[in-house]
């Protein structure tokens, strides 16, 4: 599909992204989109610019240069629309710590303005799956596995058509995981858009349909698994391989580990 076309159907376009601090560019001239039933993952080293993409394309950083659009909105005119419409599950969740998980989940419910008697059942249906059954713990009382969970369901009963994920398996427990992993599936199949990122390879590649790695600041490759390998030019390789390839660490590692 030519990019034009793709950018037309996307629910999330990063055209020209770049962020600077100081002199240093973390993130550099990124252009990306994320179509309706696609899940994306966004891979790169410590350091590579994941995360101040994220705070990018969900308004929370504003770029030095280039534009990020989602579900057709400009964030640089419609901020408030786009933040009531997506979902984002930071890698560390902050949440009030003096309220109560319940209180946490009414709180949204308001900001949101979401009809209480569908969004009962939808809490009730994710804390089963998620075993959050700890609402009236205080945020300050609980594990980060437990806080992550939380703002899972706080994310997933607003149902968002657009859902970011800042290493969202991180804390989580096997069975969480593989609930959220499902899950995520199933809001793709629907119709969302995803975009996420991760350092564990296994789960972008079982995962994710597209695959986008940025190194230092650049997106140096993008593409389906299949795409990935034509790009590197090995046709049975694991991600794994691809990434460690793609980023020009694989060689390093050998060399690292002879020294040891
Ligand atoms: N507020 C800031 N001020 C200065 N430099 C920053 C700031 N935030 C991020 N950086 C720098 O930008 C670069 C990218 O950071 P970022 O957090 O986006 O990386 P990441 O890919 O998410 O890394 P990790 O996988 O380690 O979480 C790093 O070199 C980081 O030090």
């Amino acid at each position: 599909m030519d990019s034009e076309r793709r950018e037309l159907i996307s629910l999330i376009v990063a055209r020209g992204l770049t962020r600077k601090f100081g002199d240093f560019t973390a993130v550099d001239h990124i252009d990306l989109s994320v179509r309706p039933g696609e899940i994306y993952g966004f891979l790169g080293p410590n350091g590579a610019g994941k995360t101040t993409t994220i705070k990018m394309l969900t308004g929370v950083l504003k770029p030095t240069e280039g534009e990020v659009e989602i579900l057709g909105m400009k964030m640089s005119t419609h901020e408030i629309e786009i933040k009531k419409s997506i979902g984002v599950i930071p890698d560390e969740p902050k949440i009030y710590s003096h309220l109560t998980g319940k209180e946490f989940l009414d709180f949204i419910i308001e900001i949101y303005d979401l009809k209480e008697e569908e969004i009962d059942k939808r809490i009730a249906e994710l804390c089963e799956a998620f075993k959050v059954d700890y609402l009236g713990k205080r945020v300050g009382e609980m594990s980060h596995g437990m806080k992550q969970k939380l703002m899972l369901v706080s994310v997933f009963m607003r149902k968002p058509k657009v859902i970011f994920l800042d290493e969202p398996t991180v804390g989580l427990d096997a069975k969480s995981a593989r609930i959220l992993k499902l899950l995520l599936r199933k809001y793709a199949d629907e119709g969302a858009a995803i975009f996420l990122t991760t350092h564990i390879l296994e789960i972008a590649e079982k995962m994710c349909d597209r695959i986008g790695i940025i190194n230092k600041g650049r997106l140096i490759a993008e593409g389906t698994m299949e795409e990935l390998r034509k790009l590197a030019g090995q046709k049975e390789a694991s991600l794994e391989d691809l990434f460690l390839q793609l980023t020009a660490e694989g060689e390093e590692i050998e060399e690292i580990i002879k020294e040891l």
